[in-house]
């Protein structure tokens, strides 16, 4: 079996004279959470949608989970295609925001889904792992949207996939519930599952991602970890503090601690306000797509 979940060499989709994507190569691993970062209209919801075999290429080459998605393209899981339907029970997809299934209630309609998996997680765990417990006999359309979009989540992973796709999965989440989110989607690499996801969150992708992509104008400029994309961690370390005088200094460091030191002895010891810190991965992200 291959290493690699999912390879892209050179992928090219046009929407008449639109080129979304434009060469895009691409390796997501097994078992790792792979965050795609870009900015708006970037390409990475085609690219996906590609990846999920909901549309069609231009150009170049995919394959995912070993299947190229152009062969499922248009065959859905209840599919008589033999390979389509055991691919599809393979791929979970958490799409941009559904969430509602007029009047049925949230354990109906987790329930209904898992009929289509032959190898289904219990719809009871997998609603009280997205946090909607208390609103199983809820009907959908009466969840608020970070509920709909927990519903969401859970009808993506229902089948227990070997992937998952979110795309921006906790957009309307409160801060604790976007925590949650986070520990069960770790919960579910550590399980084996592959996690791709797209979000604009730059902290999320710093909590979740063990690689980041990052996409602009339908090419995949950089790819690494969250702490080494674009050389963050060899960037200058900015050191502030607060002058005897009461005014705020701030240097630029490549050695942050023989700075700090040099300070210490200065102050005769503790530095007033002192702050040492490098650049977020917004600040890279966002130097990144500027340029
Ligand atoms: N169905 C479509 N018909 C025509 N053009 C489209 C269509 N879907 C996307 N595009 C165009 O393709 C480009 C890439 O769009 P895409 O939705 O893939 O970007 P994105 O990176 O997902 O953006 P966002 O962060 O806003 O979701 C944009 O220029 C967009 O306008």
């Amino acid at each position: 079996m291959s290493d690699s979940a999912i390879e892209v060499d050179g992928l090219r989709k046009l929407y008449g004279d639109t080129v979304a994507v434009d060469g895009l190569d691409l390796t997501v691993r097994r078992g790792e959470i792979f965050a795609l970062l870009g900015p708006n209209g970037a390409g990475k919801t085609t690219t996906v949608e590609i990846l999920e075999g909901y549309r069609r290429r231009d150009g170049g080459r995919v394959s995912v989970l070993g299947i190229d998605p152009a062969v499922v393209h248009g065959k859905r899981g209840t599919s008589t295609d033999p390979t389509a339907r055991r691919w599809r029970e393979r791929v979970g997809i958490v799409l941009q925001g559904t969430g509602e299934f007029d009047e049925l209630t949230v354990g109906e309609v987790v329930t209904h889904f898992a009929r289509f998996y032959p190898g289904a997680d219990d719809p009871a765990r997998v609603i009280d792992r997205v946090g909607l417990s208390a609103k199983t006999r809820a009907r959908t359309h009466t969840l608020s949207g970070g509920q709909k979009r927990r519903l969401d989540v859970a009808l993506g992973i229902v089948g227990r996939p070997e992937l998952l796709f979110l795309d921006e999965p906790t957009t309307g989440f409160d801060p604790e519930a976007r925590r949650e989110f986070w520990a069960l989607i770790r919960d579910l690499a550590r399980g084996g599952t592959t996690v791709v996801l797209t979000t604009h969150y730059l902290q999320e992708a710093e909590a979740l991602a063990d690689r980041v992509g990052v996409i602009t104008a339908g090419r995949l400029i950089a790819v690494d970890t969250p702490q080494r994309l674009g050389d963050r961690d060899s960037a200058l370390a900015t050191v502030s503090w607060r002058t005897p005088e009461g005014s705020w200094e701030s240097a630029q460091s490549a050695t942050p601690t023989a700075l700090v030191a040099e300070l210490a002895a200065r102050f005769g010891g503790e530095v007033p306000g002192l702050t040492v810190s490098r650049p977020t991965l917004e600040d890279i992200y966002l130097s990144m797509i500027t340029t």
